[in-house]
């Protein structure tokens, strides 16, 4: 029997992949993917669960959540994505395009998915589309890299893998002051004590504790659906699971004056997700201020000092020549960084950063690492970094890993 052929394409920060996908699910011939024309073909991507997310909450049509009564906005990272890769199967197509199938999972649940792929990619043709070379999965034969639209065809594997090793990055130059230091009385930001969480009925979260501290960086670890956003979204005050439970957070016991609105100003957010639906119709500039107004894009004029500071930071981000640019002109890498600089401009006492190098590929994940290790080393500010990949390169002082257990998941600090 003849073997299967699976396709690798490489991606990165500019590459127009969206093109190429619409291309190939609409059976167009593409030159070397000549053999899936009038075939059909299936999507398994992130925007495709966004998709079903819309269809669910906007049309209240079910269709990946059949079976449950859960909605697929609560499952986590590696429920949802099991769910849309039953769908494809049940779909019957002659091949799936595969987006970055191990973002946001966490190491188990990436292993059991790269085996159920590879057991696919035995029989049914898998295009994968990856910004990670890690990720390339063992049963691809044939390599191209995706470079802005045109496509470029590596004549073996070996040739491809020469072509596309990483080197380390440096930034240069310092992380800028902030204008007004925050200070803060109490030296602990965040402090659990034998905080449960459930929904509807299940426990979630066993009687967590953790102390997070001025200055700490921290990385939170976790499967999926272990909890890591539930916690996340306590300290933020985006969920109201934290009152009434023994939480801290920067000296005050939650739930007992202090308003969500204050809570935010002492804490800079970035997540992906943040402008994955922002039109990013303000510039470079204006994006780096709107974190001293606690917006994201500007809606008042700058003043003369604020500009400066952003300068520095897109300098030091080396963005100063597209200072001028539309924040949706830039590369997925670059957004990211702009985002943490919008996010840091301030010198928050606590700067959260979820699953924030998602998506990327080597260079620009390499990129993102280098900036919060600065970050780490020349602020005062406190960082939890949430990540299910153990990114190479960067330099936590603490490990807080969740383990899920029957009765909900238990955390363990590692001193790194
Ligand atoms: N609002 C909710 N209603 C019901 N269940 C929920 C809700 N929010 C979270 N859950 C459930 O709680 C568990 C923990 O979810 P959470 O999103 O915190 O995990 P996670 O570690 O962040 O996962 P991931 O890494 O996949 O994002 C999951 O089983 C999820 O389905």
């Amino acid at each position: 029997m003849q073997k299967t052929r699976n396709f690798a394409v490489l991606i990165n920060n500019t590459s127009y992949f969206g093109n190429f996908i619409n291309q190939l699910l609409k059976q167009d011939a593409i030159k070397g993917f000549e053999e899936l024309a009038s075939k059909k073909g299936g999507l398994f991507s992130r925007a495709e669960i966004e998709r079903f997310m819309d269809e669910e909450e906007r049309h209240d049509i079910k269709i990946l959540t059949r079976n449950t009564d859960q909605s697929l906005k609560t499952m986590s990272s590696g429920e949802q994505k099991k769910a849309l890769l039953s769908h494809l199967m049940a779909e019957n197509n002659d091949f799936l395009v595969l987006v970055n199938p191990f973002d946001n999972l966490d190491v188990a649940t990436q292993s059991q998915l790269k085996d159920e792929l590879c057991a696919i990619g035995a029989t049914k043709t898998l295009i994968q589309l990856a910004s990670r070379v890690e990720d390339i999965l063992p049963v691809m034969t044939e390599f191209f890299k995706l470079d802005g639209d045109v496509l470029i065809p590596y004549p073996s594997e070996t040739s491809f893998w020469e072509a596309n090793q990483q080197n380390s990055i440096q930034f240069k130059g310092v992380i800028p002051p902030p204008l007004e230091p925050i200070n803060l009385e109490h030296p602990e930001l965040v402090s659990f004590e034998g905080v449960s969480v459930s929904f509807d009925g299940k426990q979630v979260l066993d009687r967590i504790s953790w102390r997070v501290k001025k200055g700490d960086f921290w990385q939170l670890v976790g499967p999926n659906g272990s909890g890591k956003t539930t916690l996340l979204s306590m300290i933020t005050g985006d969920s109201h699971k934290g009152y009434g439970k023994n939480l801290s957070l920067f000296g005050t016991k939650k739930g007992s004056g202090e308003s969500v609105w204050d809570l935010k100003k002492k804490i800079g957010y970035f997540t992906p997700a943040m402008t994955d639906k922002f039109g990013g119709y303000h510039t470079l500039e204006h994006m780096v201020i709107s974190g001293l107004h606690d917006s994201i894009g500007l809606y008042v004029l700058p003043t003369q000092t604020e500009k400066l500071l952003a300068r520095e930071w897109l300098q030091l981000l080396n963005l100063h020549d597209k200072r001028d640019y539309l924040f949706r002109e830039l590369s997925a890498g670059d957004k990211r960084l702009v985002m943490t600089a919008r996010a840091m401009i301030k010198h928050p006492p606590l700067l959260i950063l979820d699953e924030p190098t998602a998506g990327l590929d080597d260079a620009g994940a390499a990129l993102f690492v280098a900036l919060v290790n600065k970050i780490a080393q020349e602020s005062h500010t406190t960082i939890i970094f949430v990540s299910h990949r153990m990114e190479a390169g960067l330099h936590p002082q603490f490990n807080y890993v969740l383990e899920m257990r029957p009765n909900g998941s238990v955390g363990t600090v590692i001193q790194k």
